[in-house]
């Protein structure tokens, strides 16, 4: 039998490496992944399909604090949750939730869960949730590659804000943070390039693959592996999320041609000739002429910028000739800032598409996830490194800074901030000051900069001055000692593109290519839509401190929760835990540090208004007594502690003006709660009268049809469809006339209702007959503008799987009603680039005919039913009045 190990390591009374190991991999044994340590969740990656996922799992970690259940991913997006709506204690508060670890620990992994579990705790089922769920493959596709760590190894870091509207999502923004660039145009041994280089190249169409320039996937030299079917099913995959998503057409080709482009140009090489001037070599001068097409540049003009540089000087343009490093280096930085600028304009686009669409006013709560790579240290230490663990080093920063005891203890302060503040921070002598000042200057060399270092911080306690001909530096920092090695240091901060070469582009005739080098770039790194004229000039690391600045603020105004992903061995097998590997990354991910201060203080650590919020909570459930011993013993335990604690520090009277003050805002509180619920009942009330009001007009409106139509055509069925009025018809006349002989219940509601429908025929008439025509005639499926009722009418007698599709009757879009147990009606939607969705489908389709093809082959969710038999129209009427409703369009 399984022994019972703690779910709780704050609990265990000794608390040192060797117990902390040992419950872990008693627990890994046990399949049991997760483990708490205070407020802290520890996941090991398990490396193989547990059935902990699943829809009941998820179900039963809804409000979970309620429950006593064991520790686990859902359990902290749960709580997240419910303190962002100020269901735990404190009030509602915006919460940032952090998931850190090493490159294949599980960080990815936990970020889809906890997205996938708070749309299923805000019930969300609407195009909007479908969409923010679709955007992970996309961003996957763009920001991942293989690397030897992982298969599908994230090569940036996001920050994703989810945005609520009391307890459901209105939006969200994601922010990207130190994207690997430099990927596009080097890999490691072992590792590929950006996964959607692959996808593109097994999975493109032949028709596609001419109109873009593409070639065999062996001729390209920055990416070349052998095609697999599963990258041609995520080829398709990325189409539909960038249709989900809401893409233009013309967006997809530019893009698509921009990622052709970037492959043709690694191909192009240069030779030396007898004059100063490079050419381009004999083999690759086709590749300048493809490149050219596909960036839609002039191929002389293409060939000047690699070759020479351009600047003015006192209104004198000079031109400087490259040698062949520096051609190779011009190249390499178009074909990176390229990537770089399509990659920050697709989450531009995400970012656009997916903003809430509130009144400005309006008060959204917020919740963060934050995915970032853990800290690094390879044999070899790059700029790359330098970013990501500074990055770190904040984040850690803030891991300690959040914890009321490390406030209280001044040895974890001098600890850490001053590394921070003094090596990284001080100006003008901090490192990131050195590396932009000498950026600065054309001339300096890395071996400048590391020169600089050696004489600013040789004293300095975090600082290691290395002697070698290699400009290297160590720096000591919380999770240990790296050694950098300043090799292209200076280029890689300065990452811009020579003016001549941004001119180029900026006159591109591919109108993406020339929006993005157009565009500018924010202090915090973000592309934004042209603005100023001149691009600002930052420097990567000013960036990446800028924005991890912006990102801090925001995290330190947030509820904190953490999530610590550990990888248990190198080769990714499951089953096996290394313990060494595993020790090492408890160390980097501070949880040794955080185990020790949190040994010298409380395990539970409110703030103080939280800690006196729940003792009033209590103490207002009058029965004080009984109620504690439904309170966990530690919990009391650390109540009495933290309640001394106070007092010793804070004066009673201030403890107990809070407490009144924190009483006052409950019963606030409560009062606001009563009141909205009033009004939802009212509300309820009012809509289920408009609804009853609506379905007998809709009877009355029924009979008027039948009876009208009865006499035109003499069949039941497709008669509510068509009525001829005046001798010309549309689909709608019989709706419109028949709305207007109602007697009238509201005539203000009634004109509204009529405003609505003349709307959406116009829309019909102006964007979809042409679409949905085929020979003169609709499909047979297809039955214009008919009531909810008259289709179920229709398909009562029908067997199951039968089916028929409607135009909605107040807004632009369609129902697609199915004939199950019951009818089913599926709200149909068109997006702003003209795709097709189903509500709370994951697919999106170019034609309404495509949707229901598809959907005869596929399942529609929940219930995975197939459309099986189309609800058919009289044909010969149908399309006789299909074909005056084109002419009609077309005149
Ligand atoms: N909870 C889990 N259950 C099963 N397998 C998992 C789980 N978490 C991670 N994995 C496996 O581990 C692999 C690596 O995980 P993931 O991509 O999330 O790592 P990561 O920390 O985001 O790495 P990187 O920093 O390189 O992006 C996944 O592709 C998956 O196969």
């Amino acid at each position: 039998m399984d022994l019972k190990l703690p779910e709780d390591l704050a609990n265990l009374s000794e608390l040192d490496e060797k117990s902390l190991l040992e419950v872990l991999t008693g627990r890994f044994t046990q399949n049991l992944i997760y483990t708490y340590i205070g407020d802290i969740l520890v996941a090991i990656n398990p490396f193989k399909y547990l059935s902990i996922y699943e829809k009941e799992v998820s179900e039963r970690y809804k409000c979970h604090e309620k429950k006593s259940l064991p520790p686990h991913i859902f359990a902290v997006a749960d709580r997240a949750y419910q303190s962002m709506l100020g269901r735990l204690a404190t009030g509602p508060k915006n919460q940032c939730i952090v998931i850190s670890g090493e490159s294949g620990a599980g960080k990815t992994e936990s970020t889809k869960l906890l997205l996938r579990h708070i749309m299923e705790l805000c019930k969300a089922n609407s195009q909007l949730e479908q969409q923010i769920l679709q955007v992970n493959p996309l961003l996957e596709a763009f920001g991942n590659a293989q690397t030897v760590m992982n298969d599908n190894s994230s090569r940036f870091g996001k920050y994703i804000q989810l945005r609520f509207q009391n307890s459901s999502v209105k939006g969200a923004k994601i922010n990207e943070y130190l994207l690997e660039k430099s990927r596009v145009v080097h890999q490691d041994e072992g590792e590929q390039n950006f996964h959607i280089f692959y996808f593109m190249l097994a999975g493109i169409s032949t028709e596609d693959k001419e109109i873009y320039g593409l070639l065999d996937p062996t001729r390209y030299r920055f990416g070349q592996e052998h095609m697999v079917q599963a990258w041609r099913v995520k080829y398709a995959e990325v189409c539909n999320a960038m249709d989900m998503v809401g893409f233009e057409e013309q967006e997809k080709v530019d893009m698509m041609t921009i990622l052709a482009g970037i492959l043709s140009l690694g191909n192009i090489t240069f030779e030396t000739t007898d004059s100063d001037a490079l050419k381009v070599s004999e083999a690759s001068r086709g590749w300048l002429k493809a490149t050219a097409g596909q960036f839609g540049v002039q191929e002389e003009d293409l060939l000047k910028s690699l070759t020479c540089t351009t600047s003015v000087t006192r209104g004198e343009a000079i031109q400087r000739l490259h040698n062949q490093q520096q051609a190779e280096d011009a190249r390499d930085s178009i074909a990176k800032v390229a990537y770089g600028r399509v990659f920050g304009w697709i989450v531009s686009k995400i970012n656009e598409l997916l903003a809430p669409k509130v009144d400005c006013d309006v008060e959204l709560n917020e919740i963060g996830i934050l995915d970032i790579f853990g800290f690094e240290n390879f044999a070899v230490n790059r700029f790359e490194q330098l970013c990501i663990n500074l990055a770190n080093e904040q984040l850690q920063y803030f891991f300690n800074h959040v914890s009321p005891s490390y406030m209280e203890n001044s040895f974890t302060h001098a600890r850490f901030a001053p590394l921070f503040q003094d090596l990284f921070l001080t100006k003008p002598i901090g490192i990131l000051s050195l590396l932009d000042e000498q950026s600065a200057f054309p001339q300096a060399t890395d071996r400048d900069f590391v020169d600089k270092l050696n004489s600013k911080f040789k004293t300095a306690p975090n600082f290691e001055v290395v002697r070698n001909h290699t400009p290297l530096f160590t720096i000591v920092h919380y999770a240990g000692k790296v050694q950098y090695n300043a090799s292209g240091f200076l280029e890689k901060n300065r990452d811009t593109i020579p003016a001549n070469i941004r001119e180029l582009f900026i006159n591109s005739v591919t109108p993406l290519l020339s929006v993005l080098f157009a565009a500018t770039i924010s202090r915090t790194g973000t592309l934004m839509p042209r603005k100023a004229k001149v691009l600002l000039n930052v420097c990567v690391l000013f960036s990446v401190q800028h924005s991890l600045a912006v990102l801090m603020e925001k995290m330190f105004a947030a509820g904190p929760h953490f999530v610590r992903c550990i990888k248990p061995n190198r080769s990714k097998q499951p089953d096996q835990l290394d313990s060494k590997l595993v020790m090492d990354q408890l160390r980097y991910n501070g949880l040794m540090e955080t185990i020790r201060i949190r040994r010298d203080g409380f395990s539970w650590r409110p703030a103080f208004k939280e800690f006196a919020e729940r003792l009033v909570c209590r103490r207002e459930n009058r029965d004080f007594l009984s109620s504690l011993h439904q309170i966990p013993l530690c919990l009391i335990l650390d109540s009495v502690c933290c309640c001394v604690d106070y007092r010793a520090r804070i004066c009673r009277r201030r403890f107990l003006s809070l407490l009144a003050e924190i009483r006052r805002q409950r019963q606030a509180q409560r009062e606001r709660e009563e009141r909205e619920e009033e009004e939802e009942r009212r509300r309820q009330q009012l809509e289920d009268e408009r609804k009853r009001r609506l379905e007998l007009e809709q009877e009355n409106l029924r009979k008027n049809c039948v009876h009208s139509s009865s006499g035109a055509d003499g069949s039941g069925s497709h008669t509510s469809f068509f009525v001829l009025s005046c001798g010309q018809a549309t689909p709608f006349d019989n709706e419109l006339n028949a709305s207007l002989m109602l007697q009238p219940i509201d005539e203000e509601r009634m004109k509204e209702k009529h405003l609505k429908k003349t709307n959406t025929i116009r829309w019909f008439k102006e964007t979809q007959v042409r679409k949905l025509t085929r020979d003169g005639g609709f499909p047979c499926w297809f039955h214009g503008m008919i009531t909810r009722r008259q289709a179920e009418d229709l398909l009562i007698d029908r067997p199951l799987g039968c089916f028929l599709v409607r135009v909605g009757q107040s807004r632009e879009g369609y129902t697609l009603t199915f004939r199950s147990d019951r009818c089913r009606h599926y709200m149909v939607e068109m997006q702003s680039n003209g795709k097709y969705v189903i509500l709370g489908e994951d697919r999106a389709h170019s034609s309404l005919t495509d949707l229901v093809q598809y959907h005869t082959q596929v399942g529609i969710k929940p219930f995975m039913e197939l459309l099986t038999l189309p609800c058919g129209q009289v044909s010969v009427l149908h399309s006789v009045l299909g074909s005056l409703l084109c002419v009609s369009y077309r005149l």
